[in-house]
């Protein structure tokens, strides 16, 4: 497999592949894959869980603009998620303190592997906020509507309203394959995205 970056996007180094996908297609499985390739992962939402976690450097300024969201435990998701999912305002103002947090943390980690071949960004709002622009490829893992549905739903506190309230929130998975460098498969066998991968991941190595 070869890929031939972007007209515009730069050969550098580290090359940055993002990784998106709409809910419950596979974004963190495929991540962990790329890891277990040797490819180092930012994983924006794990980021966002830890600055809202126990001790979080988020937990304070979240209460003080969504008070009772939060507590020991940090952010209270089940709390802070019915306030901002399908409220435009409230989750432009959510994101308006999360957001550049999680740029920072982004870039500290491609400071820390300047020297790597190729990282990849696990990013869900790619798309949806502009991040598709600094990246040299982009992967979407996408699979059948119906699959996706049966992974969501089978979530504790996923209800068919939230997502509604998600789905209506993201970039549509036609238009993200259609936009995709590459389309990672994840309705079928893990073992066979898997493959896919690998072959993702030693196509970018040492280039
Ligand atoms: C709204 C919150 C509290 C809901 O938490 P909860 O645990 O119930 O859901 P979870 O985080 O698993 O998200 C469920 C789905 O919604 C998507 N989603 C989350 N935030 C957003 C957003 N701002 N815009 C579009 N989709 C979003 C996620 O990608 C995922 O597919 C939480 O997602 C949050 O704090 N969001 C704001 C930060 C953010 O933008 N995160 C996503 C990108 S890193
Ligand atoms: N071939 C496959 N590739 C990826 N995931 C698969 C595959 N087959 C089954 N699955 C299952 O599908 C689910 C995908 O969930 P995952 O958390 O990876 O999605 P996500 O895109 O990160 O979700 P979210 O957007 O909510 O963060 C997991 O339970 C995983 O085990």
């Amino acid at each position: 497999m070869t890929h031939r970056p972007r007209p515009g996007s730069r050969l550098r180094r580290p090359f940055l592949i993002g990784l998106t996908g709409s809910i419950g297609m596979g974004k963190s499985t495929a991540a962990a894959m790329f890891e277990r390739e040797g490819v180092p992962v930012f994983d924006a939402d794990a980021e966002v869980h830890r600055l809202q976690g126990p001790g979080g450097a988020l937990v304070a300024t979240i209460e003080a603009r969504f008070p009772g969201t939060t507590g020991p435990k940090g952010v209270d998701r089940q709390k802070l998620g019915p306030l901002v999912l399908g409220n435009t305002h409230e989750l432009a103002a959510l994101e308006a303190i999360v957001h550049p947090a999680v740029a920072k943390a982004q870039r500290r980690f491609l400071m820390r592997h300047r020297a790597r071949d190729v990282v990849v960004l696990d990013i869900p709002l790619l798309f949806e906020k502009g991040g598709w622009r600094k990246v040299g490829a982009i992967a979407v893992v996408s699979a059948p509507a119906w699959m996706q549905r049966k992974r969501v739903m089978r979530r504790p506190g996923m209800t068919a309203a939230k997502l509604k309230a998600i789905r209506r929130l993201q970039v549509a998975d036609r238009v993200k394959r259609a936009r995709a460098d590459f389309i990672i498969e994840t309705g079928r066998p893990k073992s066979a995205t898997h493959r896919q991968i690998r072959a993702i991941a030693s196509c970018f190595r040492a280039r």
